[in-house]
């Protein structure tokens, strides 16, 4: 449904915000693109929209080109924006149900389907207030049932879930699900991880304008090092004391600032928690937590850790992209 091959944009100034990306999402499914500020998810989303001219590269949105039919394109496309959608003046319901018309539908099934997402979404207290009164995760949820009123073949969501309470959070990733099952084809920017791991099929990973990654969240985990991460936070990792010899790593270990994140084999699991629990005895760490590998801790591992150095483990060599 969309078909993306060797995209590249360069921006006036020389920013190659994509660089080459070649991406797929076939109608009834939802792929997240994750990547850190400034990978060029967004540039990306607004080439498919037809906002921004690609600079080389093809866009097939069912087969048709946003540049060479950009009016044909905009109506199998629906885009929410990462911006809050403009509401002054205007209610939720007013909002979708004029999308829906806009986007073509008739009156009576442009009510219907306001109706329909503003129960799904469970926005009927505030259906009927003006936009400039809203709360910010109500206006993301707007701008979500707009995208969605009447959304066409391809859909993109610029980090939908942004302000949403957990309770909403839930009830969006429904409906973002059942607009694949409608034979959407969802694209959907988001930075949370874990999420992106429960409710996508398939995630790809950008990393200054490049594919990084590319799978369903168990083949991306199965890049990982270790079955295990032993999460240590303490004031500063810094002054950490070195893993002992006998708790082998299994590969180079994540530091923020606070946290330091251990790849372990279950085999040294009991030997690790011991360490943990006497350097926790002893004040020097705060707390401590052995977990088994998510995808965060791929994420992390590909990004090169949380915006700090990465610090390479005893044994074994980092994660390579
Ligand atoms: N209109 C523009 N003109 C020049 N440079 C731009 C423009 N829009 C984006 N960029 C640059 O292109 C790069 C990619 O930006 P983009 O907004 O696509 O990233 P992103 O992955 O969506 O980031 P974020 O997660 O912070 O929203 C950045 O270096 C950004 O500064």
């Amino acid at each position: 449904m969309l078909l993306i091959e060797d995209l590249v944009k360069c921006y006036k100034r020389g920013t190659r915000a994509n660089d080459g990306i070649d991406l797929r999402v076939e109608a009834g499914e939802v792929v997240g693109l994750l990547g850190h500020n400034g990978a060029g998810k967004t540039t990306l989303v607004n080439q498919v929209a037809g906002l921004v001219v690609p600079t080389s590269g093809t866009i097939r949105v069912d087969g048709c080109d946003p540049v060479a039919e950009p009016a044909k394109v905009r109506r199998m496309v629906a885009v929410m924006p990462q911006a809050h959608a403009p509401l002054s003046g205007v209610t939720p319901r007013q909002a979708i149900r004029s999308m829906a018309r806009i986007r073509g539908l008739n009156k009576r099934d442009a009510i219907a389907r306001t109706s329909e997402l503003i129960d799904a979404l469970d926005l009927g207290e505030w259906a009927d207030t003006m936009g400039e009164r809203l709360s910010g995760g109500v206006r993301r949820l707007t701008g979500f049932g707009m995208a969605a009123a009447a959304p066409g073949r391809v859909v993109m969501l610029d980090e939908p879930t942004n302000d949403v309470d957990p309770v909403r959070r839930r009830l969006l990733w429904e409906q973002i699900r059942e607009l694949a099952n409608k034979g959407c084809a969802v694209l959907l920017v988001t930075h949370n991880v874990v999420e992106a791991e429960r409710s996508v099929d398939r995630i790809v990973v950008l990393d200054s304008g490049k594919v990084i990654a590319e799978g369903t969240a168990p083949q991306l985990r199965s890049r990982a090092v270790g079955e295990l991460r032993l999460e240590l936070t303490a004031e500063s990792v810094d002054t950490l004391p070195p893993v002992p010899d006998h708790i082998r790593t299994a590969g180079p270990a994540v530091r923020s600032s606070r946290r330091l994140v251990i790849p372990l084999d279950s085999g040294v699991a009991s030997d690790a928690l011991a360490w943990a629990q006497q350097l926790r005895e002893s004040q020097t760490i705060d707390e401590f937590a052995l977990l088994p590998v998510g995808l965060e801790d791929v994420y992390l591992e590909l990004a090169g850790g949380e915006g700090d150095d990465k610090v390479k483990g005893e044994q074994g060599e980092p994660l390579a992209a």
